[in-house]
């Protein structure tokens, strides 16, 4: 089959936790490159599932998944660090690295990516200050509260432009005026080429932006284009 031109292709995809019953099944989907989509769903309905699948984080118990062309499947565990280091993820936990400063935190995709900190040190200050950590930045994250430690590790998912962005309720933790601020960051990511997947509860922010939405119910995944 040609996934050429799809950046993401789930094949019939089932996934179930041990021997427990199918969270989410017959999944069938692709998204193109530069798309921007709203997972929405009820709680417990499997979004932090199927963003854990996009990372590679969690197998498919049945099926087929491709990303950026790729039979994830197949991957090696270094091809699969490759193919991560494209894919931008905020977590529902944050993740945030408890060592290093908020700076430090953000930094650290570029860091990885063996660029000069002269070339990016003017860039993770600017968007370090774009989200309301200016003052913050040298902090670390143990003394954040959760909306800050939320805006750090936003931070850090997009410092680097990936192709791919997702993000777990990126917005749960703060006022819906910093929601909209981030909401436009993301949309300006899209805008420069990254493809989003956002998953979230938050009917307010979603009418700001009429994205497409994958909607999951009963396990199974409906998209509205
Ligand atoms: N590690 C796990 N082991 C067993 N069951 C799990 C595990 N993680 C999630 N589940 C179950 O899988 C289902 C989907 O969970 P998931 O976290 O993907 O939902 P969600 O839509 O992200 O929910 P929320 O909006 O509350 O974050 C739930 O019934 C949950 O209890």
């Amino acid at each position: 089959m040609n996934t050429g031109h799809a950046l993401i292709r789930f094949e019939n995809v089932g996934l179930r936790y041990g021997a427990g019953q199918e969270v989410l099944r017959d999944v069938n989907f692709h998204l193109h490159p530069g798309s921007f989509h709203f997972l929405t769903g009820a709680s417990g309905a499997g979004k932090t599932t199927l963003l854990r699948m996009l990372f590679m984080s969690l197998r498919p118990t049945r099926g087929l998944v491709y990303l950026f062309g790729r039979n994830i499947a197949k991957n090696t565990t270094s091809q699969r660090a490759d193919l991560r280091r494209r894919i931008g993820i905020v977590f529902q936990d944050f993740r945030l690295l408890d060592h290093l400063t908020t700076w430090e935190n953000v930094a650290l995709p570029l860091r990885v990516m063996g660029r000069k900190q002269s070339d990016y040190q003017d860039d993770v200050t600017e968007l370090l200050r774009w989200v309301g950590l200016g003052d913050r930045m040298h902090a670390f994250p143990a003394v954040l509260s959760g909306g800050e430690k939320q805006r750090a590790a936003i931070a850090r998912a997009v410092i680097a432009k990936p192709e791919l962005l997702l993000a777990d309720e990126p917005t749960g933790n703060v006022d819906p005026q910093m929601a909209r601020r981030l909401l436009r960051l993301f949309i300006e990511l899209n805008r420069l080429g990254t493809s989003i997947i956002i998953a979230t509860h938050d009917y307010q922010l979603m009418s700001q932006f009429p994205a497409a939405r994958m909607q999951l119910e009963n396990g199974r995944l409906e998209m509205h284009e």
